[in-house]
């Protein structure tokens, strides 16, 4: 059953900045003598890495594109992070579930119910080991969401590198995707907090920082 571990999962369209900050609060948990896993989906495992490259570079359709990301959440849970919940870690993840139904239900319109039988299976685990009010399923303690305008996303990214499947999405569907996380934000209110990304790298780490000292779980410096 996990006690201690905090599972910590970080959201938003593309180039909204969370890999800006998910090392500054690695770093913090652990001058807090926090042990901390910090991980990515797609990937964490050898088996999701290799699925992550499909996901983002091969051409597929929508069914193929959900089941290799939920065949990679689950070999992520299976070897990393419940484990590393188990041994009471903070586990910070570059997006998890909320991407799925983000991108591939509002930004590809693909059939929410569908991935919903698929969240089912992949995030189940035992009764004792969550709290009533996550369903029986794996899900975040707390997700991060970094709100932007996907025009000023567009900017951050212009240039920055090769585009994958995704990243070469035009304005519109980065714009249902935000749509879709704004959905799955009111949907699980006490999960989310929201961020304005669109503010200064500086400004919008104290957002970040500041909520979590408020939890108790950083101090201040
Ligand atoms: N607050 C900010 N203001 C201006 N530029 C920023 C800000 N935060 C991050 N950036 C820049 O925007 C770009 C995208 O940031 P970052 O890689 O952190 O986004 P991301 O959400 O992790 O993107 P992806 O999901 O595509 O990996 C980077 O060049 C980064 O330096
Ligand atoms: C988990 C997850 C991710 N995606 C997409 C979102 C991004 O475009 C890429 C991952 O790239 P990043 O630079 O690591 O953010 O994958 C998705 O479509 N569905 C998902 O469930």
């Amino acid at each position: 059953m996990t006690k201690t571990g905090l599972f910590i999962s970080f959201e938003g369209i593309d180039g909204a900045g969370k890999s800006t900050h998910i090392d500054g609060l690695a770093a913090a948990f652990k001058a807090q003598g926090r042990q901390v896993t910090l991980t990515r989906e797609p990937g964490g495992t050898p088996l999701a890495e290799k699925l992550r490259e499909m996901v983002l570079h091969d051409a597929m359709d929508s069914l193929t594109e959900a089941l290799l990301i939920f065949a990679a959440r689950r070999d992520h849970l299976h070897h990393v992070i419940e484990p590393a919940l188990a041994r009471g870690d903070v586990v910070l993840c570059d997006r998890f579930t909320d991407a799925t139904f983000a991108y591939q239900g509002s930004g590809r319109g693909f059939d929410l119910g569908v991935l919903q039988q698929l969240e089912q299976w992949v995030q189940a685990i035992p009764a004792d080991a969550v709290s009533p009010s996550s369903n029986g399923l794996r899900q975040p303690d707390v997700t991060v969401w970094f709100e932007l305008d996907p025009a000023i996303a567009a900017v951050r990214l212009a240039g920055a590198r090769v585009p994958d499947r995704f990243e070469a999405q035009p304005v519109e569907f980065f714009q249902k995707v935000s749509d879709g996380y704004a959905a799955r934000a009111q949907a699980d209110a006490q999960r989310f907090v929201r961020l304005d990304a669109a503010q200064t790298r500086e400004a919008v780490w104290q957002q970040l920082h500041q909520n979590f000292v408020q939890r108790g779980w950083l101090s201040e410096t």
